[in-house]
This record gives structure tokens, C-alpha cells and sequence, in this order.
């Protein structure tokens, strides 16, 4: 049988720029598709010629990536970027959690930084977690917001899928903006306290041209409001963004 491969948008060394792990030096690998479509999506999508690699860690030279590829091949190219520099190897995407038999074979092959595989997830799939779940090390789990997102609302996913990751170093983001409804924040804030005290992080959407649009009364207001259902909840825009990094 042929090993299973994956189409894959990234592969770069940078600084985490969201949660709580924000600052730390990782390894990014952004697999292509998604089974989602958020209406604040900052992603690529994976059209060919802007799928690429660094060769070297920062130096911003970037090669095509020969799509799809094999998890020796992704193994090789991240051992060029130096794991044992870095913090963690961020899975992202898109939905990491759509290529869980390619990540079945990838994850074993990653070895050498300090923390080990940061899974950055929709957390809309907990059967595929499940399947990945020993592999993993930490886990950056999104509720989506079905307003805010303009999407079908997740819940029931959400919930599943929060019980299984509450094992792992786990943290919920929700992104939010000016208009997002009350009554999903309070929905998200009862699903997380109902699972366990998991640190959340209040996210704003950041525009195409990297502003947020949340008012800062507004954003006290939720962190105090989920203040009083959880003991650590913080306020993070996406660092990355005024930094200028990837
Ligand atoms: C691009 S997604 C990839 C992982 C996964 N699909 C997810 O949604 O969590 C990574 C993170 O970026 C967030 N994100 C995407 N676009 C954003 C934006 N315009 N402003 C703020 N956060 C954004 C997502 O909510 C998610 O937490
Ligand atoms: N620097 C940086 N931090 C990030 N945190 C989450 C990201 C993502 O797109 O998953 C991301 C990203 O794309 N770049
Ligand atoms: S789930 Fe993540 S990658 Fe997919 S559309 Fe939403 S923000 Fe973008
Ligand atoms: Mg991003």
C-alpha cells in the first residue's frame, strides 16, 4: 500500500502570535483544507504556487512546496529548521484534523523540541482527535462563535471534542468581534465551565488590514463576565500581525 500523503500550504519557523503560549519560538506546518468556512478566515487557501517552505529558519527565502507529500518528506524539511530551537511544532491549517491517518505517521517522525506537538484546531471533529489524541501535547481549541463566524453552529462537537482534549495541556480560543452575540458567548462560557476550569482566550478579529474592531469596554465586560465562571481568561489580539511575522 502507498503511504498516505497530504497537501500542505507551510512550512516556516516563527513566534507563536495567539493564546496562551503567545511569544514562544515554533515550527508551523499548515496543512491545506478545511471543513469549515469562517467568515474572518485569515488563511490561505492552498492555491499552488503560494504553498511553500523556508529552508533555512527566518530567513524568508521560500521554496514551492512539491505537493502532496509523504510524512518522511515533511520530517526531512522540518529537520532543516531546527526543532531543538523551538518551543513546538504547531499543526495548523485549515483543519489539521482532516489529515489524521498522514499525521498517524508524521507525528512519531517529529522529534527534539522542548514541548512537543501543538495541535491548533477548529475543534469540530472529535473522532479525529481521538485517533491523534496520545500523539498530542497541546491543544488550542477554537468554539466558534456561529454569528461571528457565519457558520452552522458546532455545539454538540464542541462539547465532545472539549471532554476528550481536557486530559491534554489544553486552552479554548473564541474569536470575537464588535458584533458577536451575547447569547453565544454566554452559550461558549456554559459549555467550557460544564467540561472543566480550561483557560480561555478572548481573541478579536483582526480586519484584512490588521485592525481589531472590539471596543475595550466591551472586551473587559466578557473577560469579567467569563471571570466569573473561570479562573483564567485573558485578552489576546493576534501578535503576529502588528510583528510583522507569518
Ligand atoms: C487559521 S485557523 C487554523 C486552525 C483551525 N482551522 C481553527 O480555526 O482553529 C488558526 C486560528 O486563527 C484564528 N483566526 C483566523 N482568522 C482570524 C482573524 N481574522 N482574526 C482573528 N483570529 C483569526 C482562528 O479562529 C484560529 O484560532
Ligand atoms: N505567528 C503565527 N502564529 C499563529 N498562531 C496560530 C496561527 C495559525 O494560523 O494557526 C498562527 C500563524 O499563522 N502565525
Ligand atoms: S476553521 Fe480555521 S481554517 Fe477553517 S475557515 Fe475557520 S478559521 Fe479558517
Ligand atoms: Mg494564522
Amino acid at each position: 500500500m502507498s503511504p498516505p500523503v497530504a497537501p500542505l500550504v507551510e512550512i516556516f519557523s516563527s513566534i507563536q502570535g495567539e493564546g496562551i503560549w503567545v511569544g514562544c519560538r515554533q515550527i508551523f506546518l499548515r496543512f491545506a483544507g478545511c471543513n469549515l468556512a469562517c467568515s474572518y478566515c485569515d488563511t490561505p487557501r492552498g492555491i499552488p504556487q503560494y504553498c511553500r517552505w523556508e529552508a533555512r529558519p527566518g530567513s524568508r527565502e521560500f521554496l514551492l512546496l512539491p505537493n502532496p507529500l509523504t510524512a518522511q518528506e515533511v520530517a526531512l524539511m522540518i529537520r532543516k529548521l531546527e526543532p531543538a530551537a523551538h518551543h513546538s511544532i504547531s499543526l495548523t491549517g485549515g483543519e489539521p484534523l482532516l489529515h489524521t491517518s498522514f499525521l498517524l505517521e508524521l507525528i512519531p517522525l517529529l522529534k527534539g523540541t522542548r514541548q512537543g506537538i501543538y495541535l491548533e484546531t477548529n475543534g469540530t471533529l472529535p473522532d479525529s482527535l481521538e485517533r491523534i489524541l496520545p500523539l498530542v501535547d497541546i491543544i488550542a481549541m477554537d468554539i466558534k462563535l456561529p454569528g461571528t463566524a457565519n457558520i452552522n453552529p458546532c455545539w454538540q462537537e464542541h462539547r465532545a471534542f472539549l471532554k476528550l482534549a481536557r486530559g491534554k495541556h489544553v486552552f479554548v480560543k473564541l474569536v470575537v468581534d464588535e458584533d458577536s452575540k451575547p447569547e453565544e458567548i454566554e452559550r461558549a462560557l456554559d459549555l467550557i465551565c460544564n467540561v472543566g476550569d480550561i483557560p480561555l482566550v478572548i481573541q478579536p478579529v483582526t480586519t484584512p488590514e490588521g485592525k481589531t474592531r472590539l471596543n475595550p469596554e466591551k472586551a473587559i465586560t466578557w473577560q469579567s463576565r467569563a471571570l466569573e465562571k473561570l479562573t483564567d481568561v485573558r485578552v489576546i489580539p493576534q501578535t503576529h500581525k502588528f510583528l510583522g511575522h507569518l
